[in-house]
């Protein structure tokens, strides 16, 4: 990795030159794999179907439809909270409170949706404004990136984040400068982190289960068990919303282009993709094979859920009983590290978990087309990459203690393989 001049963080991402080519190719990903997807052949490597013009991404009224979503997220975001929790301690040694009512505005999004279907609003034709829609979403976390990069000119070095400071502008752009760009008690991250993409692609998903329903008479079962699974997964992301205050993303990230790209278009746009897919072409599926499949995400989510409520308990309090005969390794921070349960089986069995889900959401889109693995191949990547960043900064935190955590469990992902 290359150290920047007067800079002590090291640069990730490939520098200034990965951060410039990864803001090019993420949204032409995106918009090659919402082309394709419609298309007949669906081939994933191919090109895609045409090149959109001006006529096919701008318009104003799809931006204003946008614009209403995030206007009603954030008005979401401000109702009365049932919880406030308090985030990690800063530089500055203060603490952020945020509020834990994501799986309220989850439960209020649809209560909305349900009602403006029922009084006529055509959700099906959702589907036919997914690129300009994407269009809008990228616009929009570029202004909002540029104006985030603004804002964090004028703040306290405390308020920067660790990794978004090398001097360079097209990287700090990228990575972010400010860890927790806030208006008044408004956190900009935390609130994109989980609810308008979150939200976005259950919403983006039952569109298309509609648009099915329209097309064919009833949703197939493959569109069912996709909606169903990713309606889990962007349900319990939720309702766990206090467990992101701890994630990399909150704590050590800045916000700018990668997390506003990747939050608020990335997600909604791409995570979608197999329902976008079935969507096209319709993949016959029986019962044997759907209950198979629903079998594969309940294993992933079980060891998904149990791994990441054993850390959460275990870090909110380690006397808790469910945790406290567990075997674990002390550091020199006073915190210890877990090295028996489910993280003494790989250092990072939530990501073995997720990626098991990953795998059963493409399944049922059959095995004809490379296109709905899309997002396993890349989930699996971003954890590896995910993993090894997370490694560096545990390993700055606990030194020796994390070099013998990794003696004692040596496989990080999949037991005996990687
Ligand atoms: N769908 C998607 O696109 C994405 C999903 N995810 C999911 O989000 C969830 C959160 O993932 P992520 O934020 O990457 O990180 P993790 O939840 O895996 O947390 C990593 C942190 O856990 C602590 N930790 C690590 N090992 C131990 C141990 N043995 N004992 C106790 N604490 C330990 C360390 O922090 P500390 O010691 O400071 O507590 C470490 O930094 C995961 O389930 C992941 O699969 C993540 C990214 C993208
Ligand atoms: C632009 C790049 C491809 C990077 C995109 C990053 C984002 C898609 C992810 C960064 C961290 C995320 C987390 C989640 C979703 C994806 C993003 C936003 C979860 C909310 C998923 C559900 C888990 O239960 C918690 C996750 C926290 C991190």
């Amino acid at each position: 990795m290359a150290h920047p001049r007067g800079s002590r963080a090291p640069l990730e991402f490939g520098g200034p030159l990965g951060a410039a080519a990864l803001m090019v190719l993420l949204p032409a990903t995106m918009f090659h794999l919402l082309l394709v997807a419609r298309s007949g052949p669906a081939r994933l490597l191919g090109p895609p179907p045409y090149l959109p013009g001006p006529d096919v991404l701008w318009s104003p009224r799809v931006l204003l439809l946008w614009l209403t979503w995030l206007g009603l997220q954030a008005a979401l975001y401000l109702l009365p909270a049932r919880k406030v929790a308090e985030g990690l301690e800063l530089k500055d040694k203060s603490r952020l409170r945020y509020p834990i009512n994501g799986f309220q505005a989850l439960v209020l999004t649809a209560l909305l949706v349900g009602l403006a279907v029922s009084a006529g609003l055509p959700l099906g034709a959702l589907p036919e404004m997914l690129v300009p829609l994407a269009f809008a979403a990228t616009l929009t976390a570029f202004i909002f990136s540029f104006l985030l990069y603004l804002k964090a000119l004028g703040v306290p070095p405390s308020a920067l984040a660790p990794g978004g400071t090398s001097g360079n502008p097209i990287y700090d752009f990228f990575l972010g400068r400010e860890l927790n760009p806030r208006i008044c008690s408004f956190d900009f991250k935390y609130f994109c982190e989980l609810r308008p993409g979150l939200i976005g692609w259950v919403l983006i998903n039952l569109a298309l289960l509609m648009q099915e329903a329209e097309l064919r008479g009833s949703p197939s079962l493959a569109m069912w068990l996709v909606n169903g699974f990713q309606l889990l997964y962007v349900g319990d992301a939720l309702w766990h919303e206090e467990a992101v205050l701890t994630t990399m993303d909150i704590t050590h990230d800045g916000f700018g282009f990668m997390l506003a790209f990747g939050d608020l278009a990335w997600v909604p746009f791409t995570y979608s993709l197999q329902a976008q897919f079935l969507l096209h072409h319709p993949q016959p599926l029986g019962l044997p094979v759907a209950s198979a499949i629903c079998l594969i995400n309940a294993l992933g989510y079980y060891i998904f859920r149990r791994a990441n409520s054993q850390k959460n308990t275990f870090r909110k309090n380690p006397s808790d009983p469910r945790v406290a005969g567990l075997e674990t390794i002390p550091t020199a921070t006073g915190r210890q590290l877990l090295v028996s349960g489910w993280w003494g089986m790989v250092r990072h069995p939530n990501y073995l978990g997720d990626l098991i889900m990953a795998l059963a959401w493409s399944l049922p889109c059959g095995v004809s087309h490379l296109l709905p693995y899309f997002y396993f191949l890349y989930f699996t990547a971003l954890l590896v990459h995910r993993e090894a960043r997370d490694e560096q900064q545990c390993l700055q935190k606990y030194g020796l203690a994390w070099q013998e955590y990794c003696r004692r469990v040596p496989y990080r992902i999949l037991p005996y393989v990687y």
